[in-house]
């Protein structure tokens, strides 16, 4: 479902990214883990056609980036929840509208919704647990139940693939794992769009995740099944530090040694 093939982008005369080989087949989810300026966000960009290879063939959902025209159909069928989406939500909208906006692929809405879109997003607001604030401005809305109805409105067109960039940000240790918990149930549902899940953070990586990239300097340090990425010795090259990873539990942790 997602194809990249040696692809590069270069901004301002930098390479942001080098040569990134990544596929995603249909059912697999992943998770990607890099550090601050790593080309995460470019990366994604690029998987949204918000960005242009510069060298390379990016192919999603059987659409080659740059060659085939991005009808609003495909731009529907990924679905992004991330910071830049975030700021440019209209904060008196409630999140009942804000949901119901997905089905359009914008920000507001401009459009009536049929019946179906109505129901469809009052249940998607009860499977994120965002039904009891579902009328309330996004203004009023803490981080964590932001993130929720954000989930919520990228769910409502269907997407295939679902890209969730550091969406646990500024959540604190509750409302963090209360997400979590949702992302891992929405992954285990047979509906469920691939998703993507960007983040900082090796404890994030939940047990849907069975793929991992880990990103640096713009390029793949690796990509391969989970168990083969998140072990002491990769980390610890990855990071450039030795690195324990824990498996106490359904979900690794790191200490630096
Ligand atoms: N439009 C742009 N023009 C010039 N440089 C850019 C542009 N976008 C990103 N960069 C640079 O590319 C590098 C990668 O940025 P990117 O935002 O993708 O990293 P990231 O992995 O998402 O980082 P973080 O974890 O801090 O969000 C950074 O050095 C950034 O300054």
């Amino acid at each position: 479902m997602l194809e990249l093939k040696n692809v590069s982008l270069m901004k301002e005369g930098k390479w942001i990214l080098k040569d990134i080989d990544w596929n995603i087949h249909k059912g697999e989810h992943w998770a990607m883990l890099g550090l601050n300026g790593a080309g995460k966000t470019a990366l994604l960009h690029m998987l949204c056609a918000y960005y242009f290879p510069t060298k390379g063939d990016v192919n999603v959902l059987g659409h080659r980036f740059g060659k085939d025209p991005l009808g609003d159909k495909l731009r529907k069928k990924v679905g992004i929840v991330s910071s830049s989406i975030q700021q440019r939500i209209y904060e008196t909208d409630s999140a009942y509208q804000i949901v119901l906006s997905g089905a359009f692929a914008s920000i507001g809405l401009y459009e009536t919704p049929t019946d179906e879109m109505r129901e469809k997003a009052q249940r998607l607001l009860k499977e994120m647990g965002s039904f009891t604030y579902a009328n309330r401005s996004y203004r009023t809305l803490s981080q964590g139940e932001r993130q929720r109805v954000l989930i919520a409105r990228a769910l409502m067109a269907d997407p295939e693939l679902l890209i969730l960039d550091e969406p646990t940000n500024g959540l604190d240790f509750l409302a963090r794992e209360q997400l979590l918990e949702s992302i891992e149930s929405l992954a285990q549902k047979e509906s469920s769009p691939s998703i993507i899940y960007v983040t900082h953070h090796v404890e994030e990586v939940l047990p849907c995740f069975d793929h991992t990239l880990l990103l640096k300097q713009g390029q793949v340090f690796t990509a391969d099944q989970t168990k083969y990425v998140l072990t002491n010795q990769v980390l610890s090259e990855f990071f450039g530090i030795p690195v324990e990873v824990n498996w106490d539990r359904t979900r690794p942790s790191l200490v630096k040694l």
